[in-house]
């Protein structure tokens, strides 16, 4: 399956969604949502529910759901991009230690499915996908419309306003442009991110590719779990792990900024959720360029709620947002001066029986629309009262180095 990841558009691969040993790779189009601009997860619910109505199977014959892959924006009202819900024609499954090929079959889908063997037999063999090709990319950086001086001058005018008693939190980001001497190979991104952040979900879906730590919401059998993180601390060389986990556990500025995050996803669960369990203290979550104070959230579904109502709701959770969510959502716009698209939005996979996981879409590029060459990279930071301006210049650039390694290291 990676050497069909790896392999990419060529081989048809247009979605992927990996985890630690489990992994979906889908291409082709059996069904795609005609998103108008505006539009939000609620929208792409309904649209989901009557693609499901009209299946003439929900579940291949190894009882596999047909699947969605998704990733919709952060602020529907305040970008240009467009959401995106795509049903795939083939999807290849593996999940606890079984390998299944799905296909859509049947109405209403005009286009039949390839065969089995026709679609197998045009993928590489597994080891052979990168003979010949060693030469690595080029590429060089470009600032967004802040640089990152004009950003942390951005977070402080956050401060003063928290500072001023108009909000508790609030989530700036920074943009930087990578732009590569060829067309980026997204594919071989997703993998790389994926060998070497084994513990985040790492996907690729229309262009945006990444592998986030954080998971918004995932219902598998009525079960729901969310991974909450808020407060981080960068590695450096020259500090152990346990050193600085020990300084992230006793901040009391990233534990505020967690607590905001964890009561908002705890809020917007609540009514559609029995027995929910919220931990009383964050764990260190370490990775291999970060550490996060985390948080993970249990409850129960009621009865018919699916994925991506869950989502609806907890979307955007001040992990991204802020706190208050609506002023922090108008302070967003007014201080970033950046259109995030998809960055900080939820991205993801449905299925048939309403089951999914949705991550939000953090350390990650969004292929730029007019120029395959570009990958639009982002990083934001939870701003608080106590925030320290060039300290949050310097965790945005720990977040930046999963996608920077990763377009240094792939060849083309
Ligand atoms: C907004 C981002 O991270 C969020 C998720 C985890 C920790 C965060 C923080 O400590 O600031 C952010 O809230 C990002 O990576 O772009």
């Amino acid at each position: 399956m990676l050497a069909l990841l790896e392999a990419g558009p060529a081989a048809g691969v247009e979605q992927a969604w990996l985890r630690g040993p489990d992994a979906a790779v889908a291409g082709g189009e059996a069904a795609r949502w005609a998103a108008e601009p505006g539009q939000g997860v609620a929208d792409a619910a309904g649209w989901w529910a009557s693609v499901v109505e009209r299946l003439e199977e929900a579940e291949d014959s190894s009882g596999v759901p047909a699947t969605a892959f998704g990733s919709f924006c952060f602020d529907p009202a305040r970008t240009r991009a467009l959401p995106v819900l795509v049903l795939p024609e083939w999807t290849l499954v593996h999940r606890h230690g079984v390998t299944t090929l799905v296909e859509v079959a049947g109405r209403p889908f005009a286009r039949p499915p390839r065969g089995r063997e026709e679609l197998l037999a045009g993928l590489p063999a597994a080891g052979t996908e990168r003979a010949g090709v060693t030469e690595p990319l080029t590429v060089s950086e470009r600032a967004g419309s802040l640089d990152a001086d004009g950003w942390a001058d951005r977070v402080a005018q956050g401060v003063k306003r928290i500072l001023a008693g108009e909000l508790d939190k609030v989530v700036l980001a920074r943009q930087v442009a990578a732009v590569a001497d060829r067309p980026l190979p997204l594919g071989r991104l997703a993998r790389r991110l994926h060998e070497q952040y084994p513990r985040c979900w790492t996907f690729l879906v229309d262009g945006l590719v990444g592998a986030s730590p954080e998971m918004l919401v995932r219902r598998e059998d009525g079960l729901v779990t969310s991974r909450v993180l808020a407060g981080t601390i960068g590695v450096h060389g020259a500090t152990t792990p346990e050193t600085l986990a020990t300084a992230l556990a006793s901040s009391s500025k990233d534990l505020q900024e967690h607590e905001y995050a964890v009561a908002s996803v705890a809020e917007a669960l609540s009514p559609f959720c029995t027995g929910m369990n919220v931990p009383d203290a964050p764990y260190v979550l370490e990775l291999p360029n970060v550490l996060h104070l985390a948080t993970d959230v249990t409850a129960v579904a009621a009865a018919g709620t699916s994925v991506l109502e869950l989502v609806a709701a907890l979307h955007p959770s001040a992990a991204v947002c802020g706190t208050p969510t609506e002023v922090a959502r108008e302070l967003v716009a007014e201080l970033e001066e950046l259109d995030r698209g998809r960055y900080s939005g939820p991205v993801g996979w449905v299925d048939a029986h309403g089951d999914g996981a949705f991550a939000i879409a953090l350390r990650c590029g969004q292929l730029d629309t007019a120029d395959p060459t570009t990958l639009h990279l982002y990083a934001g930071c939870g701003i608080v009262a106590d925030s320290d301006p060039d300290a949050e210049v310097a965790e945005s650039e720990a977040k930046l180095v999963p996608m920077r390694d990763a377009l240094r290291a792939v060849v083309r």
